[in-house]
This record gives C-alpha cells, sequence and structure tokens, in this order.
C-alpha cells in the first residue's frame, strides 16, 4: 500500500523526483540501479547505486535504466520506480494507492508514453499519467502557461533537451533533442581521451562539467585536478584540465543545443515572438544550470535568457502541480487544455 497522496514525478535519465503537493519534493535520488548479472536481482537503487557506477566487480552492473529520457529498460524501470514510491511513502501517510503524473519527454512515441504507465501501474501506483516535460518544466517556473501569451522554455536535463513555447496551456511548437547533460559528459571525456590519452570515467567527467563547465571563456581560467587511466602505459595518472579546454570540449553540443532554440524560434507565431522578446527564454533542467549558458544563447538569439530558480526542481514542481487538473490528462498525455 502506497501513501493516500498523489505523486508528480520526474523519472529523468540521471535523477528521479517526486512531488508531493504541500510537502513539496519528498524524493530526490539519481535514476540508478545495480543489478546482479547473473540473478538478475536488485543489489541497490538511487544514491547506493550511482556510487557504484565505475565501479562494480563482474557480476553487478550499474544500470541507468533510462535512456535519452525514454525507458530502455521496462523491468527495471518498474523495480526502480517502485523503489521511489516506497520511498515515498516513507514519507507520507498511508492510505491508497496514488495516481501519479509523470513527465515525458515532447517527442516520444504512443508506445514509449504506454510503457511509462505500464511502468508506474506494475510499480503500485492507482491511476498514471503523463505530462509533456517542457509544459512541466514551464508549470514548475512559475511561467504564465495558461495565459494567451507566448512563454519560451528550454529544459536541458541528463538525455534530453526539450526547447517549446507554450501558450493557453498548450505546447504551440516545440523541438525534443537527446542531446543534454550526458552528451557533454561525453564530450569531455572524449576530449580528454584524444588530447591527452587518458581515460577517465563518468564521474570524473560530470565533476569536470560541474566544476570548471562554462558555456563562454572564463575571464579567469579555472583549473582541476583529475585522474584516470593512461591509455600509453596503462597505468593510473594525474593531470590538471583548465576550464578553457572545458569550454572547447562542449562546443559541439552546445551548438547543437543553440541549434533546436534557433529552430524553434523561427518555427514560432509572430505575436508568440513578440512575448519571448519581452518575457524572455527560461531555462530549466540541470543543464540549465551550466555556467554562462544563458549569455551563450542570448548573444546568440539576442533574446533575455533566465535561468530559472530551483532549475533543478521545475519540472518535478510542474508535474506534481498538474495533478490539480488530473481530469485534463486522462487522455494518456493528451494535450493539456484549461476548462
Ligand atoms: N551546475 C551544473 N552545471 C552543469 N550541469 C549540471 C549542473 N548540475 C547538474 N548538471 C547536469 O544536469 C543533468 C541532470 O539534470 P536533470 O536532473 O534536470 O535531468 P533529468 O531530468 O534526470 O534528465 P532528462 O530530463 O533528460 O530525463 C546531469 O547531466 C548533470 O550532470
Amino acid at each position: 500500500m502506497f501513501g493516500g497522496k498523489d505523486l508528480g514525478i520526474d523519472l529523468g535519465t540521471a535523477n528521479t523526483l517526486v512531488f508531493e503537493k504541500g510537502k513539496g519534493i519528498i524524493v530526490r535520488e539519481p535514476s540508478v540501479v545495480a543489478q546482479r548479472t547473473d540473478t538478475k536481482t536488485i543489489e541497490a537503487v538511487g544514491n547506493d547505486a550511482k556510487k557504484m557506477i565505475g565501479r562494480t566487480p563482474g557480476n553487478i552492473r550499474a544500470i541507468r535504466p533510462m535512456k535519452d529520457g525514454v525507458i530502455a529498460d521496462f523491468e527495471t524501470t518498474a523495480a526502480m520506480m517502485r523503489y521511489f514510491l516506497r520511498q515515498a511513502q516513507k514519507k507520507s501517510m498511508f492510505g491508497r494507492n496514488p495516481n501519479v503524473m509523470v513527465c515525458v519527454p515532447s517527442g516520444i512515441t504512443a508506445v514509449e508514453k504506454r510503457a511509462v504507465t505500464d511502468a508506474a501501474k506494475q510499480a503500485g501506483a492507482k491511476e498514471a499519467h503523463t505530462i509533456e516535460e517542457p509544459l512541466a518544466a514551464a508549470i514548475g517556473a512559475g511561467l504564465p502557461v495558461w495565459e494567451p501569451t507566448g512563454s519560451m522554455v528550454v529544459d536541458i536535463g541528463g538525455g534530453t533537451t526539450e526547447v517549446a513555447v507554450i501558450s493557453l496551456g498548450s505546447i504551440v511548437t516545440s523541438r525534443s533533442i537527446r542531446v543534454a547533460g550526458d552528451e557533454m559528459d561525453e564530450a569531455i571525456m572524449q576530449y580528454i581521451k584524444k588530447t591527452y590519452s587518458l581515460l577517465i570515467g563518468e564521474r570524473t567527467s560530470e565533476t569536470l562539467k560541474m566544476e570548471l563547465g562554462s558555456a563562454l571563456p572564463l575571464e579567469q581560467t579555472e583549473s582541476f585536478e583529475i585522474r584516470g587511466r593512461d591509455l600509453v602505459s596503462g597505468l593510473p595518472k594525474e593531470l590538471t584540465v583548465t576550464s578553457e579546454e572545458i569550454t572547447e570540449a562542449l562546443t559541439d553540443t552546445l551548438n547543437s543545443i543553440v541549434e533546436a532554440v534557433k529552430v524553434t524560434l523561427e518555427k514560432c507565431p509572430p505575436e508568440l515572438a513578440a512575448d519571448i522578446i519581452d518575457r524572455g527564454i527560461v531555462l530549466t533542467g540541470g543543464g540549465g544550470m551550466l555556467r554562462n549558458l544563458d549569455k551563450l544563447l542570448t548573444g546568440e538569439t539576442g533574446m533575455p535568457v533566465i535561468v530559472a530558480e530551483n532549475a533543478l526542481d521545475c519540472v518535478a514542481i510542474g508535474t506534481g502541480l498538474s495533478l490539480d487538473h488530473l481530469d485534463l490528462f486522462k487522455n494518456n498525455g493528451a494535450r493539456y487544455k484549461k476548462g
């Protein structure tokens, strides 16, 4: 039995957040599962499993069951959701199984949406519905999505970047690309490998992105020491990396994101484009917190760009708040209409 409250779930590629109205975010853990390769039993989920990435013995695999924002491994995703719902239950009241709203990338197919709601039901949800991620992000960022005015949101998560223009509670135009934080990590890993013949793990590369990452060169170069395995000698090695190098490593990935924003702006009806000039573009998601990304986007589009407060939480908050309008989602993720 789960808690009596309805829950919003941001089932992200990188992190899963569970939001309960009145309480806020009650679960926040990495979307990682550690599984035995022989018996397929689950050894750990969330924080404990993330610590195992890159450090598991041969018979345990640390996997991210969500890839590119969609379910890559159904059974493991359902098991992971069951764990997160149980965590939520510990912090909530006992009662009936909750209705859940799960956010999904805007570009996914009906079959993929179905996989998400099926996994939620298998995990113990009474009813499960989906909301498109950019809409959830915009609601969570406090944008006036219900007004007849254009709001533009760019949500950069782990697996997907969602760009959307919203008006009157509906997505007017959007673009979802499978390029986001994970791709930045991969680009850094490749850069270090190519430049220094040093192999680093995904955790080291994510740390480099967070510590040194900047979309534009910093006024004062920063540096960070990393460890990896030298591909030539095969031995562990330490070296110092600079922020300029990370900016260079991220160029292609950031160009793809800039391109997605420009294409969406080009498809935007003129009246709404005028609203966006006034109100600006709002950045959400962990990737939106990359230093100077707002400045890069302003330079490339000429629009004001603002990083949302609680950028990491916007999608979860918006997903939870949309439960107030559950009746509008009964069509399994149908377009969100007010009234
Ligand atoms: N300060 C930061 N600078 C740059 N990137 C960051 C920062 N903080 C977090 N990230 C990155 O944000 C990503 C996670 O963001 P978020 O939790 O919004 O994604 P998600 O919702 O799990 O993914 P998706 O929306 O693709 O399903 C990770 O790639 C993480 O490395």
